[in-house]
């Protein structure tokens, strides 16, 4: 099948790869000319046969909706356009309709698997109309890991964006505990070498784990993590799932917490401390430290 492909980076440029190794013919376009193989979308849509299917793979927000304003221009009635980026599902629903209007399908799909997708398969979570996703099927089948699993139909235009978006919420809880762990061995006198914990967790344990694979591998990289600074950012995915969750009033402790450890992670002091050690301060006579000059 033929696919056009908008965004080579990270994830794009290994897609597009695994798509070729499967007998693919991919179009791919990219701002930056060293990764493109055209020199603009104009060329992108000229190269495909109708209808056209062209995959969306860049950053969520802005940068999805320029590409998402111009394919509106440039594609014709039939042709489909799917967003394999980290969209919020509720811009799936006005990329439909702005699409739709002139006769273009839109399918989102929640890609998950990160840089190791080109060797593991990505992860797909897809929404959208029956027919416009059972079109894509080759796509899908050559992205996808080669297991039974890996693959979903979730439901209608915003399902699958929906669906990634939880799996990320998971993902924040899920690497907060094992950080809550690690720093606890970490601490404690009596553990000789926290790194082997963790390994020696990777058979035959409750909480084995791709995630906690991945840890090890950092551990093994930096067996203390003494390069790194306790910083992390994050892309929108928990902060809409924590959004979504106060909507449909469904309790996600951990969830939340986590997405909000990684905001504590963002300070330098906490000025909210600040204020419960002056406050143990009015009432108990507390003890208080001095603000680092
Ligand atoms: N990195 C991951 O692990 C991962 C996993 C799943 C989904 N995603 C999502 O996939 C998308 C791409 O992620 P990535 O990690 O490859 O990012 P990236 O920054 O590595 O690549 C994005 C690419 O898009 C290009 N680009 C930006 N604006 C463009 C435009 N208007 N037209 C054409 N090209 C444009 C950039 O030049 C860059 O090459 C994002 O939505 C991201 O959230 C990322
Ligand atoms: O399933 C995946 O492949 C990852 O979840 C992927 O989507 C990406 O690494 C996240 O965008 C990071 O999200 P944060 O920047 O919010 O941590």
């Amino acid at each position: 099948m033929q696919i056009g492909l908008v965004g080579l980076g990270k994830m794009g440029g290994n897609m597009r790869e695994r798509l070729r190794n499967a007998g693919h013919t991919v179009v791919g376009y990219d701002t930056n000319p060293e990764r493109a193989d055209v020199d603009s979308l104009v060329e992108l849509v000229d190269r495909l046969e109708r209808p056209r299917a062209v995959w969306v793979m860049v950053p969520a927000g802005a940068a999805t909706q320029h590409v998402v304003d111009q394919l509106a221009t440039l594609l014709k009635p039939g042709d489909t356009v799917i967003d394999g980026g980290n969209s919020r599902w509720t811009d799936d629903e006005k990329h439909a309709e702005e699409l739709g209007k002139r006769g273009i399908n839109f399918v989102d799909a929640g890609v998950s698997g990160g840089v190791w997708g080109l060797k593991n398969g990505y992860a797909l979570m897809v929404g959208g109309e029956k027919e416009h996703v059972d079109d894509l099927k080759p796509i899908f089948d050559a992205l996808k890991p080669d297991g039974p699993y890996g693959y979903v139909h979730a439901g209608k235009v915003g399902a699958g964006h929906f669906s990634k978006m939880v799996h990320n919420g998971i993902e924040y809880a899920m690497m907060q505990a094992y950080a809550e762990g690690w720093e606890l061995l970490e601490k404690v006198d009596s553990v000789d070498n926290v790194r082997e914990v963790f390994r020696s967790w990777q058979e035959g344990t409750v909480i084995r784990s791709w995630l906690l694979d991945l840890a090890v591998n950092a551990l093994d990289e930096d067996q203390h993590l003494e390069k790194l600074r306790g910083y992390a950012d994050d892309s929108g995915e928990g902060r809409w799932t924590v959004e979504a969750a106060i909507d449909n009033a469904v309790p996600l402790p951990a969830i939340t917490a986590s997405l909000f450890a990684r905001f504590a992670s963002r300070q330098d002091d906490s000025p909210q401390m600040k204020m419960i050690a002056a406050l143990r301060n009015q009432f108990g006579g507390h003890a208080v430290e001095s603000a680092k000059k």
